[in-house]
């Protein structure tokens, strides 16, 4: 498919946190609740269990130094027992986790994956296949590792915090107080940070898609680039998107570096004014050192648990960027659908009418204007024009691959908009030019044709197709492997097991569009007997290349800009002497 159409808009404004979060909660997280409420209850042991420890080595010193025999006999299992505690529930709890984020990850790559097979064109093309990869990949992890963050690190250490935050307040209220006031100038600048991290992490995620539709297309276009030598042209694009990468994540880099000292600060300012309020009560003789002594320590140890809570919400942020342009590509709607109260098609190798048909690619120019003609039943119709004509176009609608903007697309009398997608796709076979070969066996790459089919099916249509004998000269015969984009394949037997496809699909209209590289002259004489074989009994629209196609047709479209510039048969728009005749003579001079 050509050019680009309306991307699935993942700069659009980012719409509030909250709400994402809600969805993900109940989309992919409710269901495994109660796997993350047991890890949570994990970190809960974990975090008992670590305390435990100064309580123990507590109880040592005060035993040993009263040289009481409890302190060989007991507390040696006592520490046994809190470190394997402590080993089981850490286990517990990342396997639990695990269990479920992975989970969680699987399902929405899962859930894009289907969106996507099943979205509009539109939606398909906006992107390359490799920035579409990167969504399952990159994207997701960004959300996985936010999700195991939350669960490890908010838990522990929201809950140390409340715990410390507490002895504090038993302590001495009036300091704690004093202590929290200056919570807000923490939340401020680290909730600001997190925005223009989410900023910068989204674009991150779009470079990336970028970079790795490059990369792809370099690696898979291996033979042009060397042939034209655009190695220095593709590195120089290459060097661009990495240094543009490495801008990105230099910023939130630095982003994420401001948290830590900023916590620091704020930490530093409590300590002050804490520090400052206590002395003045000392002074005043409302206060003794000792009593302020417990509770700076408590105010100490809380530094690093909050300057965790500081650096999670910078990761969270990451997450989120990831999830909105996941629900950007799950919410984006599709039009090429069933339509309310459509049937199942029960049209054959009937006539295909298109009825007044103007069709535009999103925004662009019309790509087909007022275009009506009729593919008689059981005959074959060619359709020629130049290059852009809209002869692809023609093609696209009648599988409903897109709806037209006006006019419609009618099969032995059935409207195509009113019958279901399934059953007319069922009813379509397409052989197109680009054969479409999947990196599995040979066998399997034809049974695509009728899911189900038996062997004997599938090699009594490669017979038809006249595959059968180049499949079988390998050992594994129908087991062989096509390789990657049937690279395994001469681009003649490519074209013949997309034809052996064709015939195990069986259906009664056939959308042909014939290659236009040559091949050698035997190879064409087998395709084209396969191919008048397969034309036989079935409805056959041909985007035709070569005159002896042509010729053999019933009827002859012609396209010109979008238009239907003539209708009729080879000797019949020869003698008319139109646009057709000058196809015609040009083909004959080229010949
Ligand atoms: N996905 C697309 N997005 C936007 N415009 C498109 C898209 N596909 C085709 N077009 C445009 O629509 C017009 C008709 O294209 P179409 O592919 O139908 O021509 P064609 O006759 O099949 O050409 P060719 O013989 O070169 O394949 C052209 O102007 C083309 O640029």
């Amino acid at each position: 498919m050509k050019g680009t159409a309306p991307a699935v808009s993942a700069s659009a404004v980012p719409p509030r946190n909250w709400p994402l979060a809600v969805r993900l909660w109940n989309d992919h997280i409710r269901e495994h609740r109660s796997k993350i409420l047991l890890s949570l209850v994990a970190v809960a042991f974990v975090a008992a269990s670590t305390s435990l420890y100064p309580v123990l080595i507590n109880w040592a010193f005060q035993a040993l130094s009263e040289r009481s025999s409890w302190a060989i006999s007991t507390l040696p299992w006592l520490v046994l027992v809190a470190a394997g505690v402590r080993g089981m529930a850490t286990y517990a709890q990342v396997a639990l986790t695990q269990q479920a984020v992975t989970q969680i990850e699987a399902d929405m790559q899962k859930r894009l994956y289907r969106t996507l097979v099943e979205a509009d064109l539109t939606s398909i093309t906006a992107h390359t296949p490799a920035a579409w990869t990167q969504r399952f990949t990159t994207d997701l992890v960004f959300v996985r590792s936010a999700l195991t963050r939350l669960v490890n690190i908010l838990v522990r250490e929201g809950l140390t915090v409340v715990a410390l935050f507490a002895t504090m307040f038993y302590l001495d209220w009036m300091l704690t107080l004093i202590a929290v006031t200056i919570v807000p100038f923490a939340l401020i600048p680290v909730s600001r940070i997190g925005k223009r991290l989410r900023r910068v992490s989204r674009r991150t995620q779009e470079r990336t898609g970028d970079m790795a539709s490059l990369t792809s297309e370099t690696f898979s276009a291996a033979r042009v680039v060397k042939t034209y030598r655009l190695e220095d042209y593709l590195s120089e694009q290459a060097d661009n998107s990495f240094e543009m990468l490495k801008r990105l994540r230099y910023k939130s880099m630095i982003q994420k570096g401001r948290v830590d000292p900023l916590m620091e600060c704020v930490g530093g300012v409590a300590v002050a004014l804490v520090l400052g309020f206590v002395g003045w009560r000392i002074m005043s003789g409302q206060s003794t050192v000792g009593e302020f002594s417990g509770f700076l320590g408590a105010l100490l140890i809380a530094a690093q648990p909050m300057r965790a809570l500081g650096n999670l919400a910078t990761i969270v942020q990451e997450g989120f960027a990831a999830l909105h342009r996941y629900y950007a590509v799950i919410d984006e709607p599709v039009t090429v659908t069933d339509h309310p109260g459509a049937k199942p098609a029960s049209f054959g190798a009937d006539t295909v009418s298109i009825e007044s048909v103007s069709f535009s690619y999103g925004d662009s120019a019309p790509a087909l204007f007022d275009v009506s003609f009729e593919a008689q039943a059981g005959e074959t119709t060619a359709i020629v024009g130049r290059s852009g004509a809209g002869k692809s176009t023609v093609f696209n609608l009648i599988p409903r691959l897109y709806d037209p903007s006006s006019g419609r697309v009618v099969i032995g009398g059935e409207d195509i908009a009113g019958v279901t997608l399934a059953s007319l796709r069922e009813r379509i076979a397409i052989v197109s030019q680009d054969v479409v070969i999947f990196n599995d066996t040979v066998g399997a790459n034809i049974a695509l044709g009728r899911p189900g089919a038996t062997a004997t099916e599938i090699e009594d249509a490669a017979r038809l197709a006249g595959a059968h004998d180049f499949i079988m000269r390998d050992p594994l015969g129908y087991d062989a492997p096509a390789g990657d984009r049937g690279s395994n394949y001469s681009g003649g037997e490519r074209q013949r097991i997309a034809l052996a496809r064709a015939f195990l699909k069986d259906a009664p209209i056939l959308l042909l569009d014939e290659a236009t590289s040559a091949l050698d002259a035997e190879s064409e004489q087998i395709v084209r007997e396969a191919l008048a074989r397969l034309t036989r009994g079935r409805t056959t629209l041909v985007i035709a290349h070569r005159l002896a196609t042509v010729r053999a047709a019933e009827k002859i479209v012609v396209l010109d800009g979008g238009r239907v510039a003539e209708i009729g048969t080879h000797d019949a728009l020869v003698a008319a002497g139109g646009l057709y005749a000058r196809f015609h003579r040009l083909q004959l001079q080229a010949d």
